[in-house]
């Protein structure tokens, strides 16, 4: 552990690993933390008051989750460029604060979704966001089998369709990304061919290929 990264002082990495629900970017995240001594910025998830409702019904309760979601992510994205981004000191996050917009587009309609749009560009339009984002992607089989395995009793009835949704979301919204912020790094791991947990030459490629993006 701790092989160190150094910094550009003007560009500090601040990494985010994203991907549909269960494609292990907690996983990922604590070990490039650990593989490279970084703190790493972590989802909170089972204090929300809210994930349990809106799972068993989603038109009652989307509006209330997301913007619970997005209160929390504000606070943390706002420490985070504080603490780290600010000083020059790289970081590594679980979510880049975007996902709110892909979960809300799918949950949210009309004046509400309208609503939740405004206060996410209010406040968080003028912070800085991940310079570098590492992306996995997984097929819904994968998806569904790793949420079985970790085995959260509010994600157990989860409904495929809206899983495989998510998946075409993300899809969209890296491609999105990719012609919007062309300077945003984007390093695409395919869950369902590379195995970073159980293989060690697979993890250290993509850490080899992360270090490289970082000098
Ligand atoms: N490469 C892998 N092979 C096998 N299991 C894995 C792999 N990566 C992650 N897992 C397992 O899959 C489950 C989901 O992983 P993790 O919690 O990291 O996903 P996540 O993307 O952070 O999920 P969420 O979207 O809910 O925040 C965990 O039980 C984890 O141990
Ligand atoms: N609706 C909705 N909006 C979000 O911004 C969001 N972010 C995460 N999640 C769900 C996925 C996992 O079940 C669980 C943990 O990631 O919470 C979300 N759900």
């Amino acid at each position: 552990m701790g092989e160190g990264v150094g910094y550009m002082e003007k560009n500090t990495p601040f990494i985010a690993v994203e991907g549909p629900i269960g494609a292990g970017k907690t996983t990922l995240a604590a070990m490039l933390g650990e593989h490279f001594a970084l703190p790493v910025v972590k989802e909170i998830v089972e204090e929300n008051p809210f994930i349990d409702k809106f799972y068993q019904n989603m038109d009652d309760w989307s509006f209330q989750l997301e913007m619970f979601f997005l209160c929390n992510r504000y606070k943390q994205l706002k420490e985070t460029v504080q603490e780290y981004v600010m000083s020059g000191k790289p970081v590594v996050s679980d979510y880049h604060i975007f996902k709110n917009l892909i979960f809300s587009q799918r949950t949210l309609t009309g004046a509400e979704r309208d609503k939740y749009e405004q206060i996410y560009h209010i406040l968080t339009d003028d912070l800085p966001k991940p310079n570098i984002m590492i992306y996995i992607k997984a097929s819904l089989e994968t998806l569904l089998h790793r949420i079985a395995k970790r085995g959260r009793p509010f994600e157990q009835d989860m409904d495929p369709g809206y899983l495989q949704q998510l998946i075409e979301d993300y899809e969209a919204a890296m491609s999105s990304l990719a012609d919007r912020e062309p300077s945003t790094i984007i390093m695409t791991i395919d869950a369902n061919r590379v195995d970073f947990v159980q293989n060690k030459n697979q993890f250290e490629e993509i850490a080899s290929q992360l270090k490289e993006n970082l000098s």
